[in-house]
């Protein structure tokens, strides 16, 4: 196997607070990769900062093997690395077509003028029924529910053919069938190939979906291995039963 992203001694301080320090780590090629740890150990702000939201203080990144010297999200999105949040962003106005079709690249200006391609139009419409979303189309994406933007959101970050996505909290908030569900769309496109960093608190989903599982304490890796080794490494417990 070999590395689809590395980062080494990656810094970042909010004033006195030093929220990732000195991190590095690597992200395998064809792996789902999970990224742990208790509340405030630094997974969102290393993820900003891997996706260039934030400007790391210190630190260097490697991205399908070419060095990332400045982190940029657009330009990052579009040589394979794309990303979903906490809370989904997508486009409340736009219907939920027309966000996967802006998800494909396509300037504002091209939707509006309606010179979208019919291929490009068919492959939103392949991901509407990929994801179960054809019946909801054509409303707009803020009438969805809250685990629906979730999935719109995933469906959208993979119009752009990605190589790595990272998902903060794809889980967090919703039901349990939609859990399943992005279960589901993360195991398909796993097998086409797609590698996954995943930041999240289900446990469970992350015991049976990851391999191997990173966990960080106080902005850190503390420990790195298979689920079931992690789950049992003392340092885990500390970290997890002192937060
Ligand atoms: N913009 C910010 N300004 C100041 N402090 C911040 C900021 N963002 C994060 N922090 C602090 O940095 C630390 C790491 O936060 P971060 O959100 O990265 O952790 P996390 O592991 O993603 O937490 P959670 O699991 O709760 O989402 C925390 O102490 C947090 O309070």
């Amino acid at each position: 196997m070999s590395a689809l992203l590395e980062v080494a001694g990656l810094t970042k301080r909010f004033g006195g607070v030093t929220a990732v320090d000195n991190c590095s780590f690597s992200v395998e090629k064809g792996t789902i990769t999970a990224l742990i740890g208790p509340n405030g150990s630094g997974k969102t702000t290393a993820f900003n900062m891997i996706t260039g939201y934030l400007k790391a203080d210190a630190g260097t990144m490697r991205f399908n093997g070419h060095d990332v010297a400045k982190p940029n999200p657009a330009k990052l999105y579009r040589s394979g690395l794309s990303r979903t949040f906490q809370q989904a962003r997508i486009f409340p106005e736009l219907s939920v077509r027309e966000n996967l079709v802006v998800a494909s690249g396509f300037s504002w200006g091209d939707l509006f003028g309606m010179r979208v391609s019919k291929s490009d139009r068919a492959a939103a419409n392949e991901m509407l029924e990929e994801f179960r979303l054809d019946a909801l189309a054509d409303l707009r994406a803020a009438d969805l529910s809250y685990g629906q933007r979730k999935l719109l959101e995933f469906a959208a970050v993979l119009m752009s053919s990605p190589k790595l996505v990272l998902l903060d909290e794809p889980t967090a908030g919703v039901n349990p069938v939609m859990i399943d569900t992005m279960e589901r769309h993360v195991r398909a496109r796993h097998a086409e190939g797609v590698t996954f960093l995943i930041v999240e608190h289900d446990m469970q989903l992350v015991m049976r979906l990851c391999d191997p599982v990173i966990v960080l304490d106080n902005g850190a890796p503390i420990a790195t291995g298979k689920p079931a080794d992690v789950q049992s490494n003392p340092l885990v417990l500390d970290a997890y039963l002192g937060a």
